[in-house]
């Protein structure tokens, strides 16, 4: 089996050393030749991964043709805005029979589309040819080798094993599952919920609001699931509460911080300046998941006061007040 991960950032290093300890050949891209040189001559990522050694298995190139070469795994793991753009350059590249693996957490601006929707539509692949990787997998925690679970869904279930046995590592253990739907939900949903905690962080207030926002956030990340024809239970699973969990109460989640800084009084200028060229999906991604809400007509209190925050309409206080005095309701 050989894999391409297209994106050198902190999950796809993280993501490709994985595949390398499960046995998988793998050959990274990077948009800079510089870190490609790095990865494949000093087995080190530097300015996503400091202190984290690769595996001297690992090679990474420039040239998206060559990662690509005879790949039967294609990775995907860049910015979720910029995968429509960029896949319209790799498309003609891509071996016809090769598995594409969403590993983003976003959804599409103006289109409200899902990771796997894009996929499908510009590389002309069938959704049984597409696969998603989501779960509680903050990357440096991987980086370091320690143990965490995650979800391989896949309307093809064989593509979808094909996924699991190649990214099946000692501290990385997935798991399969046909439902695409809720899996990248959960994924992008959990960004903007985890803004939220890390504002209310930022605020100073406690571990019951955090609870209350992680709770009903999953309530919203549900109500929207079932509407758009996930199964329930993907949201009590490891991509859904999983890893709301995880990134609501990690420091080391970007959208946790961004929230946080804003929390503490900072602008969205300076919280964007702060992630240091980093993504956090959810800035962007509140906007679209609730265009997605509002289509199928589902309530998400939560993402709308995070739009507007997002948006500079409304500050941490007023979007706290907001929350708080929404008519009382049945759980
Ligand atoms: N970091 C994590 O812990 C983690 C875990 C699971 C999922 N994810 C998801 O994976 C995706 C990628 O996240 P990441 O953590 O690797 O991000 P990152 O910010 O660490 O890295 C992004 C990578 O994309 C590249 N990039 C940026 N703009 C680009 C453009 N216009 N065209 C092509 N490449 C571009 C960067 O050079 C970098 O290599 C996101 O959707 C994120 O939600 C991240
Ligand atoms: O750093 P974040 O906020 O993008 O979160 C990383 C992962 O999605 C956690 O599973």
């Amino acid at each position: 089996m050989k894999a391409a991960v297209l994106g050198s950032g902190s999950w796809g290093t993280t993501f490709a050393k994985v595949l390398v300890d499960s046995g998988t050949e793998t050959v990274m891209w990077a948009r800079r030749s510089e870190l490609a040189e790095t990865i494949t001559r000093r087995h080190a990522n530097p300015d996503y991964l400091s202190g984290v050694r690769l595996p001297s298995g690992l090679r990474a190139t420039s040239d998206a043709a060559e990662a690509l070469d005879g790949a039967d795994l294609v990775v995907l793991v860049i910015p979720s805005q910029t995968l429509r753009e960029n896949l319209r350059g790799w498309t003609k590249l891509l071996p016809p029979d090769a598995t594409l693996v969403s590993l983003m957490k976003g959804i599409e601006l103006g289109t409200a589309k899902r990771m796997s929707e894009v996929i499908s539509e510009v590389a002309g692949a069938g959704p049984d040819r597409v696969a998603v990787v989501s779960g509680p997998n903050l990357a440096r925690e991987i980086a370091l080798e320690q143990p965490t679970a995650t979800v391989v869904a896949c309307a093809d279930v064989d593509r979808g094993a094909q996924v699991q046995r190649a990214c099946t590592a000692p501290y990385f253990r997935p798991y399969t599952n046909i439902d695409v739907v809720g899996t990248e939900l959960g994924g992008a949903v959990k960004n903007v919920i985890a803004l939220a905690c890390g504002m209310a962080a930022g605020m100073g207030f406690g571990n019951n609001t955090t609870a209350s926002l992680i709770t009903r956030g999953l309530a919203e990340t549900s109500r929207l699931g079932l509407a758009l024809g996930a199964d329930p239970m993907t949201f009590a699973g490891l991509a859904g509460l999983g890893d709301l969990v995880a990134t609501c109460a990690s420091p080391l989640s970007r959208n946790r911080s961004f929230g946080e800084r804003l929390g503490k009084g900072e602008s969205l200028e300076q919280a964007q300046a702060a992630t240091h060229g980093q993504v956090a999906e959810g800035v962007k991604s509140c906007r679209s998941v609730l265009d997605l809400a509002e289509r199928h007509g589902v309530d998400v209190p939560i993402t709308r006061v995070m739009e507007s925050v997002c948006r500079g309409v409304i500050g941490p206080v007023d979007a706290a007040r907001l929350l708080m005095s929404r008519s009382t309701k049945s759980e």
